[in-house]
C-alpha cells in the first residue's frame, strides 16, 4: 500500500522506516531544501531507544549516544553538589542505555536508514484531500500526490492537524526560554560521563555528554515571550542572567559559540484525543506538542511510529479502523506525559517560588531513588515496556 508522510523529521523519518519494514511503499515530503534541525541535540530515552532498536538501528544509535552513566544536581550559585548518583540502576530496571544524541547525527541516520531516494525535499503540503478511498496531498509547487493513507508528522505547526480537528489549537507559551548548543567537554565545565545541572533561582544549566567528546548544553531562563533575539548579545545576556553563579558556567558562557547556538521560546499544546480522521492521522509533536521537561517530544515520536506500524499490521478491518486503533493506544500515553512535563516545567522554572524551592531542599534529600523511580516510569509506561 502507498503511503504518504508530510514531515522529515524524527517522527516521519520513524514511521517511515517502520511503514517499509511491513512492506508498505512510503513517500515523505518535507518543506524545507535542506534539513537543519531546531536544536543541537536531544536525549533519546529508553524508550525512545527500544523504538529504535526495534527498528534495526541499535548499533547505529549506540554509535552517535553519549555515554551516560551518572546524573547530578548543583547548586548554580555556590556550585555545591545537592546530589549526585550512578544511572546503573535505571539502565538495568528498564533495560536498555539511554543516549543523548546530536540532533544532526540522528536525523541523518534516519534518513538514510529510510532512503533519501523516497524523501522529497522542498515540497510543502497545501492542502489535502480524503475523498474515502484515497487521499491527495497538494503541493506548493502545484504537484500532488495520491496515497491510500497519509501521515501528518508536520510538527508543531502541523497543517494537517487542522485538517483533523477543523481548527488550529493555540500554543501555550511555556514561560521560560532555553538556548542551546555543543560545546568540547571538559571537566572544568562537568564530569564527562555525567548529566550535570546546575539550579537556583528558578533557572537552570544543563550539560549531557554526546558522541565525539561533546557536551550538549542547555540554559533555561524563565523571561517574558517576544524578547529580541541577537546572536551578537547572547553571551552578554546569559552572562547577567546568571551573575554571581558558579565558575562553570561562566567558563560555560565564555565557551559557547553563538554562532551555533539556538535560542527556542518554549511552547506546548493542550492535549487533544483525536488524531485521526478518516485516512489520515497525526504523529509526533503535531499530535502532541509538549515542553521538553523531560526529554520525552521525539522519544513519543518514535513511539508512535512503532505502534502506528503495528496496529496497521495486525488489524484487518481497514485503514481508517487501524487509524483509530492507533490514535486510542497513544493519546492517553502523550496526554499523560505533556502534562507531567508541564508540571516539571513548572517547578523547574519558579512558576510558585515555594514549590521550586521545596524541589530545591528534596534535591539536597535526594539519594538518587526519587528522580530514577520518575525517569523509569516516563520510560516503562511506554509500548515497549
Ligand atoms: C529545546 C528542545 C529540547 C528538546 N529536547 C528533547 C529531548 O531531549 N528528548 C526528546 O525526546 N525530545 C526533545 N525535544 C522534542 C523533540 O525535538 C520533538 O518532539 C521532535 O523533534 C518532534 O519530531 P517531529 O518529527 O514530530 O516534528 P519536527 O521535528 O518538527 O518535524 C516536522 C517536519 O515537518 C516539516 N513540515 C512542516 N510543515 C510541513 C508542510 N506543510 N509540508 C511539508 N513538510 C512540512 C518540517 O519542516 C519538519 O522538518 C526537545 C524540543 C525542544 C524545543
Ligand atoms: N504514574 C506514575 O508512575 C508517575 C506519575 N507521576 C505524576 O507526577 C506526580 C508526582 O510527581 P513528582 O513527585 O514530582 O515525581 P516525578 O517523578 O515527576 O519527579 C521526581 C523527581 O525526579 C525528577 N525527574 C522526573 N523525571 C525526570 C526526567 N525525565 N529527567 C530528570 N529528572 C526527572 C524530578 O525533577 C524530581 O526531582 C504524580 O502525582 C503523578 O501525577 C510522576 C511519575 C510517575
Ligand atoms: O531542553 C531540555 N530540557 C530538559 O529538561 C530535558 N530533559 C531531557 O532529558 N532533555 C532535555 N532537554
Amino acid at each position: 500500500m502507498k503511503v504518504i508522510i508530510i514531515g522529515a523529521g524524527i517522527g516521519g523519518l520513524s514511521a517511515g522506516i517502520a511503514l517499509k519494514r511491513i512492506g508498505h511503499e512510503v513517500r515523505i515530503y518535507e518543506q524545507v531544501r535542506e534539513i537543519r534541525p531546531v536544536g543541537a541535540a536531544i536525549s533519546v530515552w529508553s524508550n525512545g531507544i527500544k523504538c529504535l532498536n526495534y527498528l534495526g538501528l541499535e548499533k547505529q544509535v549506540a554509535k552517535i549516544g553519549g555515554w551516560l552513566d551518572a546524573m547530578a544536581y548543583v547548586d548554580g550559585l555556590s556550585g555545591e553538589t545537592m546530589t549526585g548518583f550512578s544511572l546503573r540502576p535505571l539502565i538495568e530496571q528498564v533495560g536498555q542505555r539511554p543516549y543523548p544524541v546530536s540532533r544532526a547525527e540522528l536525523q541523518l541516520m534516519l534518513m538514510r536508514e529510510f532512503g533519501l531516494e523516497d524523501i522529497s525535499l522542498g515540497t510543502k503540503l497545501v492542502d489535502l484531500e480524503d475523498d474515502g478511498e484515497r487521499v491527495t496531498a497538494r503541493f506548493e509547487d502545484g504537484t500532488s500526490d495520491t496515497g491510500a493513507l497519509l501521515i501528518g508528522a508536520d510538527g508543531a505547526h502541523s497543517i494537517v492537524r487542522r485538517h483533523i480537528l477543523g481548527a488550529a489549537p493555540e500554543r501555550r507559551y511555556a514561560g521560560y526560554v532555553n538556548w542551546n548548543g555543543l560545546v568540547a567537554i571538559d571537566e572544568a565545565l562537568a564530569p564527562k560521563g555525567q548529566w550535570t545541572t546546575f539550579v537556583g533561582e528558578g533557572k537552570r544549566v544543563s550539560l549531557m555528554p554526546i558522541a565525539g567528546n561533546r557536551f550538549y548544553f542547555f540554559f533555561d531562563v524563565p523571561l517574558p515571550s517576544g524578547l529580541p533575539n541577537e546572536r551578537a548579545h547572547y553571551k552578554s545576556l546569559l552572562g547577567g542572567y546568571f551573575a554571581g553563579w558558579a565558575p562553570p558556567v561562566h567558563r560555560l558562557i565564555e565557551r559557547l559559540d553563538p554562532d551555533t547556538t539556538n535560542r527556542v521560546e518554549i511552547h506546548d499544546i493542550d492535549p487533544f484525543m483525536t488524531w485521526a480522521k478518516g485516512r489520515v492521522a497525526l504523529l509526533g509533536d503535531s499530535a502532541h506538542n509538549t515542553t521538553p521537561d523531560i526529554g520525552q517530544g521525539g522519544c513519543m515520536a518514535m513511539e508512535d511510529a512503532v505502534v502506528l506500524a503495528i496496529t496497521l499490521q495486525t488489524n484487518t478491518l481497514g485503514i481508517e479502523d487501524a487509524l483509530v486503533r492507533y490514535q486510542n493506544r497513544r493519546n492517553e500515553r502523550a496526554r499523560e506525559l505533556v502534562l507531567r512535563a508541564r508540571k516539571r516545567c513548572d517547578v523547574t522554572h519558579a512558576k510558585d517560588i515555594a514549590a521550586t524551592q521545596a524541589w530545591y531542599d528534596e534535591l539536597r534529600r535526594e539519594d538518587g531513588s526519587g528522580i530514577i523511580r520518575g525517569i523509569a516510569s516516563n520510560i516503562e509506561s511506554g509500548p515497549l515496556g
